[in-house]
């Protein structure tokens, strides 16, 4: 054999190979026993938690294959086992889940000023919404919360009730159409994101045009792609999603997406430079000084009336109108400008982010809202017939628009509303991660810092000792006495506390005015029942199989104004 130079080389090259590998698995175990030591105090705790058995390193993983309806139905199957102890443990590898669904834990959480920090799931939303409000934390979240809670005080909200008829009445034109079978979610979707470009934005109709529309699509199709990536596990890695034809989609939809929002902001902010004032601003000024008497000015709850949570629940968008002076109660946009042109509270940037959160969480939520109550509506005829009646007895044969009174005096709507939002919660669970160990009110246990709570809501809403017969749509479930009994952190499907649902009552007062236009007009059917629902959860609840109903004019019924 010759030792030529070539060979030595490549069998010194051999041996350091033999040797890495021969050393690699014992630094991997040694590695892994070191980490395992070091989280035993967090290992200890969870293993105090109820969970189903899960597989060596991949934990409970396996459940969150197949198809989105096929995961949520078998999630929601497998925690009956754990119906007793309100909370069910999983673990996705080396990631500690817990679900909780007893109101008293539910409360520890909501209620907290300290786990208010996001999952980390929402880390998909950054390239769209990057640090707005649902997703940013401390102190930007706390200061940014103070300023935009204002723009949704009541009396900012009744300005836009102008705007919510009009738009009402023209998705009830559209719906004119449909003779048979037809999925109303898109009709909800589009109409909620032209309301919120109205209302939000301040783009008016006129100047929507194409620009407005391909928006309007582009949001859609962008929830779309969010929603493969919390269910498709292959997708979640940003190097394996950068190779797909998603993002390549991506970067396309948030090119139209950005590309409004900043041509809106970059127009709005001239007309501020040059002394003119929003229509919207006007609008506003008028109704707050007195225009609108139809509720007292300081005025931002009213009785009987919960906007979407349990009446004895308050939280910043319930704070006393001498709170929020005069300057404070402008439309959203209007607000970050003026609050950026006087001083640095918040840059372009922040603006942006800011706007495309609230055209994110205004339109995909509520869109899948109201087209659950027209299934409801569809599916129980009885109660069809109630809703009807009382907004026959408000309206008689008028075609007139909806005023805000009319909206207090919708009570059974109301009721349909909150049981459909109890059982089919648009946002169905609400992730957060702990920085710091919690002790569970219902048990004494704790659950460690470094885990992901997550409120199950959807299954928080179907708790049988709170609701008797629970699956049952049944609105008496929210009559005052009823209400009354239970405890505050059953219903919270607008979450609850410091990190609630900013546009909780701005939502609760558009669908009243859009499903009440449209049960002026037509009477509601489905050929579906409930137990036919292919329920998925990606971020929003919704139907698989798609929102289908049927619609008939109604004879009595007023035209649409
Ligand atoms: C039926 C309709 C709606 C439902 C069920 C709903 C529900 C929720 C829930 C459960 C959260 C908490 C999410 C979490 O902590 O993970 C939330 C947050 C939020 N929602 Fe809504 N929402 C609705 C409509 C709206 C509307 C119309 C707007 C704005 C126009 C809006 C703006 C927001 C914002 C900005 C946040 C983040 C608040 C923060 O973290 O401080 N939502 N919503």
């Amino acid at each position: 054999m010759s030792y030529t130079a070539e060979n030595v080389v490549q069998s010194s090259t051999w041996s350091a190979t033999t040797l890495f590998y021969a050393l690699l698995l014992p630094a991997m175990i040694l590695w892994y026993t070191y980490w395992r030591m070091s989280r035993r105090r967090f290992y200890e705790l969870a293993a105090k938690l109820d969970g189903p058995p899960g597989l060596p390193l991949l934990g409970n993983a396996l459940e969150f294959t197949g198809g989105s309806a096929d995961i949520f139905r078998n999630l929601v199957t497998k925690s009956y086992n754990f119906d007793d102890s309100g909370i069910v443990k999983i673990w996705i590898g080396p990631r500690l889940i817990i679900f909780i669904y007893d109101p008293r834990d539910v409360e520890v959480i909501l209620s907290s000023h300290v786990h208010i920090d996001k999952a980390d799931d929402y880390k998909f939303f950054k390239p769209w919404l990057g640090n707005g409000l649902l997703i940013s934390t401390g102190q930007k979240w706390r200061s940014h919360r103070k300023l935009i809670a204002p723009t949704f005080h009541l009396n900012v909200l009744k300005s836009f009730i102008d705007l919510f008829n009009a738009n009402s009445k023209a998705v009830v034109e559209k719906l004119k159409k449909e003779t048979s079978n037809f999925d109303c979610h898109d009709y909800m979707s589009e109409c909620t994101v032209e309301i919120l470009l109205e209302t939000a934005m301040g783009v008016s109709k006129n100047t929507q045009g194409e620009s407005g529309f391909e928006y309007a699509m582009a949001v859609m199709k962008m929830c779309d792609i969010l929603h493969l990536r919390h269910t498709k596990i292959w997708l979640r890695p940003e190097f394996l999603f950068n190779f797909t034809q998603y993002a390549k989609n991506q970067e396309k939809l948030l090119g139209v997406i950005h590309g409004l929002t900043k041509k809106v902001i970059k127009k709005r902010k001239e007309e501020y430079k040059s002394g003119k004032k929003s229509s919207l601003m006007n609008e506003i000024n008028a109704t707050t000084n007195g225009a609108d008497d139809t509720l007292p000015m300081k005025t931002t709850s009213v009785d009987g009336l919960s906007f979407g949570q349990s009446s004895g629940l308050k939280d910043d968008l319930d704070v006393d109108d001498n709170d929020v002076g005069q300057k404070k109660r402008l439309a959203f946009l209007d607000l970050l400008l003026e609050s950026s042109q006087n001083g640095v509270v918040l840059s372009d940037e922040e603006i942006k982010e800011q706007v495309d959160t609230i055209m994110f969480e205004g339109h995909d939520t509520t869109a899948a809202g109201s087209s659950f109550f027209l299934s409801m509506m569809g599916i129980h005829q009885d109660i069809q017939d109630k809703v009807i009646e009382e907004l026959d007895q408000i309206f008689g044969d008028s075609d007139r628009p909806v005023t805000f009174q009319d909206t207090l005096e919708m009570k059974y709507l109301e009721r349909c509303l909150m049981e459909t939002l109890r059982l089919y919660p648009p946002v169905p669970v609400i992730g957060r991660n702990l920085k710091q160990d919690i002790t569970l009110a219902s048990c004494n246990k704790k659950i460690p810092a470094g885990a992901t709570v997550v409120v199950a809501t959807y299954k928080l809403h179907r708790r049988p000792d709170i609701y008797p017969n629970p699956n049952k749509f049944n609105p008496d479930n929210f009559l005052p006495e009823r209400s009354a009994d239970r405890h505050y952190y059953a219903f919270v499907p607008f979450s609850a506390g410091p990190r609630s649902c900013v546009g909780r009552k701005y939502a609760m007062l558009k669908l009243k005015i859009i499903l009440a236009t449209i049960l002026r007009n037509f009477r509601v059917y489905s050929d579906l029942k409930e137990e036919d629902f292919q329920l998925q959860a990606d971020i929003i609840l919704k139907r698989a199989e798609g929102f289908k109903i049927k619609l008939a004019p109604r004879k009595r019924a007023a035209k649409a104004f």
